[in-house]
């Protein structure tokens, strides 16, 4: 693994974006792996999976800017967003309970990553954000869709909308954000105490829970919805605007 890093201890599957450099941004190879790991983190008898980044800076920065600024046509945007899109649904349909650790901000695709999981824990004061819109595109990988089904829809559209960087804090407010962990504890501490309660269940008690909350879905709606997402960003992506706010950020 080049852009990952995988382990597993005490019944929990690790893993951690591995770019530091680019604050863990997302490239063709990261998406490979996240794919191939959780090909094989679902044959285990692990019980939960945490995701986080390396580094303190980002949990994950979004799609690799540097790399993605170069597709220029809906086309050759939708072939991104989808190969990504189909990720974080295997990861919000996982049949293994599913947590983010934030190590740092979460941004752009970044934040939609997180949304994928069934649990978001962070230190205070860690940013998280929806920043496409100021990239004058739209959550292109299912990140919006499944927004919803995690927030009330007047928070779910503000972070949307706003594009706004927020403090954990209010995401522990609006319940996105489920345990805060203070400056002076580890996070892995702070993250184990959390677990703790479920570790303490089977795996099977665990997975069959994830399966009754998973069997609301109308999975072909949410299928449906998450497509739609992704080709209005790719249609977005096209524009002029989108890709001179691109070359800004890598400009700056
Ligand atoms: C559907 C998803 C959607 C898509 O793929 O279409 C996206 O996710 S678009 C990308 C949206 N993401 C962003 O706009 C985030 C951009 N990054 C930041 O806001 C900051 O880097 C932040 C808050 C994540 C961290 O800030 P910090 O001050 O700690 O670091 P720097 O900004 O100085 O960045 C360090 C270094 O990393 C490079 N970098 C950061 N993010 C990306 C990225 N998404 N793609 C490529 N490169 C990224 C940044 O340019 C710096 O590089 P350096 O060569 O050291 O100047």
């Amino acid at each position: 693994m080049n852009t990952l890093e995988w382990k597993q201890e005490d019944g929990i599957s690790w893993i951690a974006l591995s770019r530091p450099e680019l604050r863990n941004a997302v490239n063709y190879e990261m998406m490979d792996e996240l794919d191939e790991i959780l090909h094989k983190i679902e044959a285990t008898d692990d019980k939960i999976v945490v995701m986080t980044g390396s580094g303190n800076r980002a949990f994950c920065s979004g799609g690799d800017l540097s790399l993605f600024h170069s597709l220029y046509t809906e086309a050759e945007a939708y072939g991104m967003l989808s190969k990504m899109g189909q990720i974080l649904k295997r990861i919000f349909l996982f049949p293994k309970p599913t947590v983010a650790l934030l190590n740092g901000a979460a941004v752009g695709g970044g934040c939609e990553l997180i949304t994928a999981c069934d649990f978001r824990i962070a230190r205070r004061n860690t940013k998280f954000g929806f920043v496409q819109g100021s990239l004058e595109i739209t959550t292109g990988w299912g990140g919006g869709t499944m927004l919803f089904e995690r927030l009330k829809p007047h928070d779910a559209m503000t972070y949307l909308m706003t594009s706004q960087l927020f403090a954990a804090e209010k995401g522990f407010e609006d319940g996105f954000i489920h345990q805060l962990i203070n400056d002076d504890e580890n996070l892995e501490d702070g993250l184990r105490q959390f677990l703790n309660p479920y570790l303490k269940q089977s795996a099977n008690v665990l997975s069959a829970y994830k399966k009754i909350w998973l069997n609301k879905f109308d999975l072909a709606t949410f299928e449906e919805n998450v497509e739609k997402e992704i080709r209005n960003c790719s249609k977005l992506w096209e524009k002029e605007e989108h890709h001179a706010a691109v070359r800004r950020f890598l400009n700056k």
